[in-house]
């Protein structure tokens, strides 16, 4: 019992310690997270793959709630696995259970902390009862002001431009804007993030060194943090050390 006390008591101090070593002044604006690892989770401990969807979903409610304490503005999260078109099908239909599970159980919790939950993607490729329980917490969450939770939901960066260059040469072609007018800011208006900016910090868990073509554009400046830990081993103490990380590498682009 002392033994265990002694434990939490360590791990609370450490998290303290951690999370007092940030300037909350310079907090990152926009912390964008490929959550990568789960199924590699589960294989070291000999559990199902789904076992590590499921603990990796609650990493998400947990740095939810930290980056809303610590004044994140906006997480923007993605769910990268190199199996995704590979998946079982049971995997596949243990997944699309999760967003219904984690909404119902977390709604509560989100409103209390003033979490607003956005997607960026196409709901379409959702089966039904899981789009509706989405679209019920998007619309149940809008009015929250404080951290905005942004999922990226079968999303890929190179569709997203390409689908900018669409719409952009229909507006040119029906006059709505002339070619004088395409500029940066224009561009990313015709973004799935249009109203969102730019991350400041991208994160990636489980030792890819990878962008797979998540937010190409929108990571043009963004500092990016790479760690072996795998996503359902993450936790608020990660979280903690890369916006240090950030914050220190900052201080160097203040100077010259
Ligand atoms: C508003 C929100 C709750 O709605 C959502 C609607 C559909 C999805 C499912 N999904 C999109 C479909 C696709 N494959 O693109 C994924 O991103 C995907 C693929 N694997 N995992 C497991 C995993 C879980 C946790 C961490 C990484 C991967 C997930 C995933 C991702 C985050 C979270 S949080 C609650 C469930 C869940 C599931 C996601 C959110």
């Amino acid at each position: 019992m002392l033994e265990m006390f002694t434990k939490w008591r360590a791990n609370k101090k450490r998290s303290d310690i951690e999370h007092n070593s940030i300037d909350a002044t310079r907090v990152p604006n926009h912390v964008a997270i490929i959550m990568d690892g789960n199924g590699r989770w589960a294989k070291k401990r000999n559990l199902p793959r789904i076992a590590g969807h499921g603990e990796g979903m609650k990493v998400v409610k947990k740095v939810a709630k930290y980056s809303n304490k610590i004044g994140v503005k906006v997480l923007t999260v993605y769910a990268f696995s190199t199996e995704n078109w590979k998946r079982p099908k049971t995997e596949i239909d243990f997944i699309m259970k999760l967003p219904e599970q984690f909404l119902t159980s977390f709604l509560p919790e989100l409103m209390e902390e003033e979490i607003q939950v956005r997607v960026i993607g196409d709901l379409n490729h959702l089966p039904n009862h899981t789009r509706q329980a989405v679209e019920k917490a998007v619309e149940q969450t809008k009015n929250n002001k404080r951290l905005i939770l942004n999922f990226a939901l079968n999303y890929g960066s190179r569709v997203e431009i390409l689908n900018a260059v669409k719409g952009i040469s229909d507006d040119v072609k029906n006059n709505n804007i002339a070619l004088e007018d395409i500029n940066e800011e224009l561009f990313s208006n015709y973004l799935l993030t249009k109203d969102i900016a730019d991350p400041d910090l991208l994160i990636r868990t489980s030792g890819e060194l990878r962008i797979s073509n998540f937010l190409m554009w929108q990571i043009a400046y963004s500092e990016l943090w790479f760690t072996d830990v795998l996503w359902p081993d993450f936790d608020e103490e990660h979280l903690a050390k890369a916006i240090q990380d950030y914050q220190q590498r900052k201080r160097r682009f203040g100077g010259l």
